[in-house]
């Protein structure tokens, strides 16, 4: 009798059994209160039952299968909401065709954990196993309490006694054999979770290492495709995403999976008659909650992509807060802002409006199958074709067939975000290295002395094809000398270094270095041996200013680094810091001035003592009185070396050997500057401009 009442205020399904039990209970053995509780009972819903009997069939049917059969599929849609809200919930990934997922190549990096995998797969199937027995032993010993209390009804004399302990045997048995199931269900668990777990995690390692090798080793172009953040999340949540819907998939799909066949097995044999009328049920109610839950699932979608804009509007206006400042936009972008978090907040309410509703009538229907299932089961077992236990265990089933759909429908979203999130990742993954990243040779047995020969380039960019940049581009830079090259902005100043560098391949013509075309060069020789680069705007990383100098050359020792830093001016100011090389320079070195950024990457340019230095705009970003510092430490750089300068302000390549002027990605004029000057052309009429640009700006300052 506890039991009963335990289980009657604990559980809903087992409160409806217990009561359908006290209908028909004998009662005449048992103590006072306990009779009074049943009489209560049988005096509340027998007449009820009695009377409504004829109804009684159609409605216990109905109700009982439309309830359980709704309440599955109501679950189903509801997780299928809240799935997608959750897939929604990140960043916007905007793909333009879904990569395929390669299933070989996934099944490529699972072969060296096969062993463990199949380990996993058996503890989930057995567990599922377990699942399915453990209602049928838990309608063995719900039917041995039953004839417990009723036949030896606690009383006092010797034979009841023994009847009670016989009865009390019979139930020892079963019991044992259900904690057996229990301790075995929680061990099995625990394997194929922590296994599972383990693969997936390293599974997710070498994708990660292999994704951002292969990332790492594509050509420039790839990077003008892809944006930033793609590539990023690519490494990050499709990973992610991925190593979830494995492990999802594998250990909840195949127990999922096997729990619904196994019930709908044990639901048939023990009621033919309510399964039946349950899968009768199935069409209509899918039909409803498939498209409930797919109205639901749009508007979830759309309230997370208005989320996602408005972080987009805070993150932007955060990450450029200097130039918010500078246009005094504060007001503007809260605003924006506001704006957007406004709408978005509308939207979610309407979702939670709807979702509310939804989950209402999901509750109503779950409940549903509880009084569904009492009603018909308890006709069945008045009958005498259900016993108690049969109906408890019936419940089981049916309770466990819409967990394990609950956990299909979760699943299902999981797998589609897993497989385009796999799919994504081996895009990326199984890309061949650019031929620019590998092969080519590494010239050990000489320096190169540095001169630079273009030889008819043509050059388009792989993203713009058609709109050549350069066009028979030819030009001679003999070594050691410093050449200039200038123009009006977008005349493809820095594409002429970008392609020495070899940052992308010339269509036509050839650039030489020493006579020797820098395509039979390994690239990160070139790069890393031959030239050294500085541009406009040096990226320094959040460290000290040892290890940012020591950038330039990997295992350089510390009087190599100091001894960079003295080419390239930068030991002074160094020297004038507390903790001197070994000051942190903050996220992107924001914590040293333009002049001081610069001169650290001078300096880590010139540690791999490269033969040709390319000077980026290097001194442009700067105000006079630092472009001063900076120009020493060049010129001092410069010393011994072939120079490219790629130039705005013409007052700094006044002393270049040759200066270029190039026009539509076409040399229009070449000479020093007194030659140039005297020709009364291009350069003539650029320096003229910027030097009444300066005036203007001068007076500008005097009068402001
Ligand atoms: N990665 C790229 N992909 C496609 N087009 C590019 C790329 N980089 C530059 N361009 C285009 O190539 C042309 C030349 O650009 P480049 O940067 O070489 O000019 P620039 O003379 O150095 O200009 P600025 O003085 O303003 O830096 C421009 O029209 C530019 O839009």
């Amino acid at each position: 009798m506890s039991i009963l009442r335990i289980a009657y205020q604990h559980a809903g399904f087992t409160r409806n059994l217990c009561l359908r039990y006290c209908l028909d209970t004998k009662i005449e053995s048992l103590s006072k209160v306990k009779r009074d509780f049943i009489t209560h009972l049988r005096r509340e819903f027998r007449p009820k039952i009695r009377s409504e009997r004829p109804s009684y069939n159609a409605a216990a049917f109905g109700i009982g299968g439309i309830g359980i059969a709704t309440a599955c599929v109501m679950q189903w849609a509801r997780s299928r909401v809240l799935c997608e809200a959750d897939r929604t919930a990140g960043v916007i990934k905007v793909t333009e065709k879904e990569p395929t997922f390669p299933w070989a190549r996934f099944f490529q990096y699972l072969y060296p954990h096969v062993w463990h995998f199949l380990l996993a797969l058996a503890s989930a199937l057995a567990v599922a196993v377990l699942n399915i027995w453990i209602p049928q032993c838990m309608s063995e010993v719900i039917n041995v309490v039953a004839k417990l209390s009723d036949k030896t009804g606690f009383s006092e004399n010797t034979e009841g006694r023994s009847a009670a302990f016989v009865m009390f045997e019979k139930l020892t048995q079963p019991t044992f054999r259900l904690a057996r199931m229990y301790v075995s269900q929680a061990l099995f668990t625990f394997v194929y979770i922590y296994t599972l777990s383990g693969i997936g995690e390293k599974i997710a390692m070498s994708l990660r290492q292999d994704l951002f090798k292969s990332v790492i080793m594509q050509d420039m172009a790839f990077f003008d495709r892809n944006r930033t953040g793609e590539i990023v999340n690519r490494l990050t949540s499709d990973i992610q995403d991925f190593k979830s819907a494995f492990k999802m998939c594998f250990s909840q799909g195949l127990k999922s999976i096997t729990q619904i066949v196994g019930c709908v097995i044990s639901i048939i044999m023990i009621s033919p008659q309510l399964t039946g009328v349950m899968v009768m049920c199935v069409p209509t109610v899918i039909l409803v909650g498939a498209i409930l839950g797919s109205s639901l699932r749009k508007m979830s979608s759309e309230a997370q992509n208005q989320t996602a804009k408005s972080t987009t509007v805070s993150e932007e206006a955060i990450s450029n807060i200097r130039t918010v400042r500078a246009f005094a936009a504060e007001e503007r972008e809260i605003e924006l802002f506001s704006n957007e978090v406004e709408l978005a907040a509308v939207m979610h309410q309407r979702l939670g409006f709807g979702i509310g509703l939804f989950q209402g009538g999901t509750n109503l229907f779950l409940n549903g199958i509880v009084l569904g299932t009492l009603y018909l089961g308890g006709h069945l077992m008045s009958i005498g074709q259900l016993t108690p236990g049969d109906l408890m265990a019936f419940l089981m089933a049916t309770q466990t067939i819409q967990r394990s759909l609950t956990q299909l429908s979760l699943l299902f979203g999981s797998y589609v975000r897993g497989i385009s999130a796999g799919g994504r990742v081996f895009e990326f993954l199984d890309l061949p290295p650019s031929p620019l990243m590998i092969g080519g040779n590494v010239i050990t047995d000489r320096c190169f002395r540095g001169n630079i020969e273009f030889e008819n380039v043509t050059f388009e960019y792989p993203t713009r094809p058609n709109k050549p940049i350069l066009k028979n581009f030819n030009l001679n830079i003999p070594a050691g000398k410093t050449v200039a090259i200038v123009g009006a902005s977008g005349n493809g100043k820095t594409t002429v270094a970008a392609l020495l560098e070899r940052l992308y391949d010339v269509d036509e013509g050839s650039i030489k270095i020493d006579g020797t075309d820098i395509r039979t060069l390994n690239s990160s020789y070139l790069r890393g041996g031959v030239l050294g680069y500085i541009n406009q705007e040096p990226v320094l990383f959040a460290t000290t200013i040892m290890e940012n100098i020591r950038y330039g050359m990997h295992g350089a020792t510390d009087s190599e680094v100091i001894e960079a830093a003295k080419e390239a001016n930068a030991d002074e100011f160094i020297r004038k810091f507390p903790q001197e090389y070994n000051t942190l320079v903050g996220e992107r070195g924001t914590q040293l001035s333009g002049g001081q950024k610069q001169r650290v990457a001078i300096a880590r340019a010139l540690l791999k003592k490269p033969s040709i230095l390319i000077l980026d705009e290097a001194t442009s970003a700067l105000d006079y009185e630092s472009e001063r510092v900076v120009q020493r430490a060049l010129d001092s750089a410069a010393k011994g070396r072939t120079v490219l300068i790629i130039a705005h302000r013409l007052s700094t390549i006044k002393n270049a050997d040759i200066i270029v002027v190039l026009q539509n990605g076409v040399i229009v004029e070449i000479g020093n500057h007194d030659e140039l000057t005297m020709k009364n052309g291009v350069y003539y009429n650029l320096v003229n401009q910027q030097e009444k640009q300066k005036k203007d700006e001068t007076e500008n300052r005097q009068h402001g």
